[in-house]
Formats: C-alpha cells, sequence, structure tokens
C-alpha cells in the first residue's frame, strides 16, 4: 500500500507521507525559493550566534549579550526571506520574544538598536518568571533543568563543494534525515553509523512501517503499534545518536526532546513526577505549517536512572527509594496514556538489568534493541565514517587508504564506535602538532601543510588501547 500526503504543507507531506492522514484540505503550495534565497548558512550561523547571546542573556542578563544578540536580529531581518529555508524556524520566535521580553524591561528603542548601554533592571530575572510571559517561555525553553534541546546530529555527508549536504558549510547542524519510511533503503542509508545496518532493517520492519500504518488497516490486522523502544548495550556504541536520528525522522515537524535521566532525579520530593508528566503534556510547540498533534518524539537518556526496578516502598531504601518508586509509577502511566500518533518514545541504558519489568512488557518499551561492540567490518565503517571529510579534503596522507582501514579495523578490537572517532581526532590532532611546532600557528602554512599521516592514525590506536587498558585497571 501507498500513503498519499492529504493536507497541507506539501513539500514537508511530499517528504514525511506516513505521518500525515489527516483529512485537512492541500493548502496552495508556496513558491519554490529563488537561487538568491537558498543560503542558508549565514543563517544557520546567525542562529547559533543568537541561541549563545539569548543563553547569556537568560543567565546573566548583560548589556554585551542583549546588543549582540539584537545585532543577529538585524542580520536575521536582512535574510527574512531565508527563513523559510529552515528547519529550526522556531529559534527567531524565540528570539523575536527575547526582543519584546527586553522592551518590557524598559530598555529604550536605543538600546535595543545597539547604540545605547544598559544593563538589565537587577532582580529581572527573578520579577518575569511567570511561566506564560516571554521571558519565561525562554527560560523554560534553554535552562529548565534536565532538559535540553536536541543534540544536533553533524552531517557528515560531504558536498562536492566542501560543505555539507544541508548547504551549511558543514556546520554542526542537525540535518534530519529525509526517508520515506516504506522505503527501507532510504532509511537505512541516511543514518552515518556504521555497522548497524540489521538494526535499522529490523527497526523498519517493527517499528515504522506500522507506525506508518493507517490505523483501521492496524485494528483489520489485530495490530497495535508500540509505543516506546528501548536501546541497550555498552558505552559508546551509538545509542544516543540512533536514538536522536530516529527520533527527528519520526518527528519532522516538532523539535524534539531530549531528557537526561539522572538530571530529573536530582529533584526535589514530587519535582521529578512533575517533570516527567510535563514531559510529556507539555509538548514544543509545532514547527510552522505542522498541525497541533504533529508527532512529539521524547528521548530518554540514561534511562535506567529514571526506570529503575521499584521496591522502595518496603521501606528498605528509605525515602529516596519510595521516591524513585513514586517516578516509575508516574512513567508507567504516561507511557500507557500515550497514542502513538503524536508521541513516541526512545530510551537508552548502559543496564537494561536494572530497569522495571512493568516498563519493558508488551505494549511500552516492547522494542528492545542491544547496540553491541561492533565487529570488525563495522569498526572498518566507523573509521570510514570518521574520516570521511579528511580523505575528501586531501588531508590523509597514505598510499594505501584502504589497506589502512582495514589494519585499523584490525587493530582496534574490543573498541566502541566513540573510542574509534576519538582515534580519529587523536590522529588530526598530532598531524596538526607537527606543523604548528615547525611553523608555528600561521594560517596559510597550516591550511597548506597539514596531513594525517597512517602512523598518527596508528598511534592513535596504540594511545587509545594504553588509555582502555589504564581505565580497567
Ligand atoms: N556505530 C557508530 N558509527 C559511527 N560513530 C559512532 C558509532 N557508535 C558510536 N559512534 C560515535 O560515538 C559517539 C558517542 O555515541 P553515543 O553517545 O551515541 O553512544 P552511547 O551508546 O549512547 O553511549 P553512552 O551509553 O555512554 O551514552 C557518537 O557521537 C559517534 O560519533
Amino acid at each position: 500500500f501507498a500513503l498519499t500526503p492529504t493536507c497541507g504543507n506539501s513539500h514537508r507531506k511530499a517528504r514525511y507521507p506516513y505521518l500525515y492522514s489527516d483529512p485537512t484540505p492541500p493548502t496552495p503550495p508556496t513558491p519554490p525559493p529563488t537561487a538568491q534565497q537558498q543560503t542558508p548558512v549565514s543563517i544557520y550561523r546567525i542562529l547559533k550566534e543568537l541561541e549563545t547571546h539569548l543563553d547569556k542573556y537568560i543567565t546573566r542578563g548583560t548589556k554585551a549579550s542583549i546588543t549582540g544578540a539584537l545585532k543577529c536580529l538585524e542580520d536575521i531581518k536582512k535574510e527574512e526571506a531565508d527563513l523559510q529555508l529552515l528547519s529550526f524556524g522556531k529559534k527567531t520566535e524565540y528570539y523575536a520574544q527575547g526582543v519584546r521580553a527586553c522592551k518590557r524591561a524598559g530598555l529604550d528603542d536605543d538600546v535595543l538598536s545597539g547604540k545605547k548601554s544598559q544593563s538589565l533592571p537587577v532582580n529581572y530575572r527573578e520579577d518575569h518568571t511567570d511561566k506564560n510571559d516571554d521571558f519565561g517561555k525562554m527560560r523554560n525553553k534553554y535552562v529548565q533543568p534536565g532538559i535540553r534541546q536536541a543534540p544536533k546530529a553533524p552531517n557528515t555527508n560531504v558536498g562536492a563543494d566542501g560543505s555539507g549536504d544541508d548547504g551549511s558549510g558543514g556546520d554542526d547542524v542537525a540535518t534530519r534525515p529525509e526517508p520515506s519510511l516504506l522505503l527501507q533503503s532510504s532509511f537505512t542509508d541516511s543514518i552515518p553509523l556504521g555497522g548497524i545496518k540489521p538494526i535499522l532493517q529490523s527497526l523498519h520492519r517493527r517499528l515504522l512501517i506500522p507506525l506508518s500504518t493507517p490505523p483501521q488497516l492496524m485494528r483489520e490486522l489485530g495490530m497495535s503499534p508500540c509505543k516506546g523502544v528501548l536501546f541497550y548495550g555498552p558505552s559508546g556504541c551509538g545509542k544516543t545518536r540512533l536514538a536522536t536520528y530516529l527520533a527527528s525522522t519520526l518527528s519532522p515537524g516538532r523539535e524534539i526532546t531530549v531528557v537526561n535521566g539522572p538530571e530529573i532525579m536530582k529533584k526535589f520530593v514530587g519535582e521529578s513526577e512533575e517533570l516527567v508528566r510535563q514531559i510529556f503534556t507539555d509538548p514544543p510547540p509545532p514547527e510552522d505549517g505542522f498541525p497541533d498533534d504533529t508527532r512529539h518524539v521524547i528521548v530518554f537518556d540514561e534511562f535506567d536512572a529514571i526506570a529503575r526496578v521499584r521496591g522502595g516502598q518496603d521501606g528498605k531504601q528509605g525515602d529516596a527509594g519510595v521516591a524513585r518508586d513514586s517516578v516509575v509509577n508516574q512513567l508507567l502511566s504516561m507511557i500507557d496514556g500515550v497514542d502513538t500518533r503524536n508521541t513516541f518514545v526512545l530510551a537508552c541504558t548502559n543496564r537494561r538489568e536494572l530497569i522495571d519489568r512493568a516498563l519493558l512488557r508488551p505494549g511500552r518499551f516492547e522494542i528492545q534493541i542491544e547496540i553491541k561492540l561492533p565487529e570488525e567490518d563495522a569498526r572498518r565503517e566507523i573509521f570510514e565514517i570518521h574520516t570521511k571529510s579528511m580523505k575528501h579534503f586531501g588531508r590523509i596522507e597514505s598510499s594505501d587508504f584502504s589497506g589502512l582501514l582495514a589494519k585499523l579495523a584490525k587493530d582496534s578490537d574490543g573498541m566502541s564506535g566513540a573510542e574509534i572517532e576519538g582515534i580519529c581526532r587523536s590522529a588530526a590532532s598530532r598531524a596538526l602538532e607537527r606543523v604548528v611546532l615547525e611553523h608555528g600557528d600561521n594560517e596559510a602554512l597550516l591550511l597548506k601543510l597539514v596531513k594525517v599521516k597512517e602512523s598518527d592514525f596508528l598511534e592513535g590506536v596504540v594511545e587509545m588501547k594504553e588509555s582502555t587498558d589504564a581505565s580497567k585497571m
């Protein structure tokens, strides 16, 4: 069967047909952006800068960060036409809210335009903590403990001009994979993680296809889509990375929420439960053009910290045990209430055995996928991924690159993806150091001379082995 997009926002619907089956009539298509408008690179940079300023503004309220942020706004205004190309359009909205909040705080136009300096009024932060005012929204967005913005998935597809495929000049920008869920290859090929193809194939069959199946057909087949997926296995093997990519695939119209387990549990009694409830009931707003019920995906990292086996009620573990149990109860009730058409939960842990069995039973985290340490073939793929950029830009000096990859894959037995990434980083830093020691930090010479040699990688492997052996002792 093929699902057809049935409502507005046609280009996104065409990309993600499986997410839309509502009967809203189509809106007229927006004209494609002109070549002149297609300059998302600068906008991305501006927004990144803006985010930094906003952070400073929220936490310190210094005049420098306000004027810096305002300068960003000017830049954004200049390129307003490009904003439609952004998938992170919400950030500009938060920025506009920031400006409005400054105005309400009594900063006049000269300050806002950067002509005059003025500090924020004393206690401004404390005075504006109402959840619904602009400042409150920004604060909740950026500084609410335990919840952070989705990590940006770096684009490892290097374009011929040296920029990332997203046109962002290789910035660390989340480019959402754009597969059709029904097309397996576009899903499995879109995630830059080595050695996990079988896992992606299984996810495609067990998760993506049921989620994209019309509810009526699911009912007729006696199937119900699962509400959550748990990734478990040793540290550094790509669980979080895979979960956030999958989340972005399932939620193109709403920012995903990444929750750090231990941070949630730092709260006072009762607060953790409330935070868990809020995560499910107060999702980030949908992106422009997406309906209110567009899917929200929650990723719980270090899930064992929140979802630990209950048993505190018997008093043996004291108040802390009782409080933990009540968080698990809250989680269970929120997950039971999930409608998979608009909420989905992913979780990652190194310690599946610590998770309460009730959460793992069918109907909740029904799909559990182990991500093991990579085998030799997978390690080769991972080395290939993390050397892709240096290879593309001619920064590797090797007469037999394929042979080098094979040797690295063999020598890195027992290492995780994160450790392999570390080896590639350390090889690059060796190459840099060589040139800096000989020629200083002359930019032109650095650009001309830095080459990563085979020996840099091989020494990186030895160094990584030594440091992992030392950490085991
Ligand atoms: N299979 C892989 N292919 C490419 N890179 C990988 C792979 N596995 C891990 N990495 C690299 O290691 C980094 C860390 O991975 P990630 O945080 O997803 O691991 P994790 O399994 O969640 O670890 P932890 O359990 O410690 O949180 C990633 O950013 C990625 O660059």
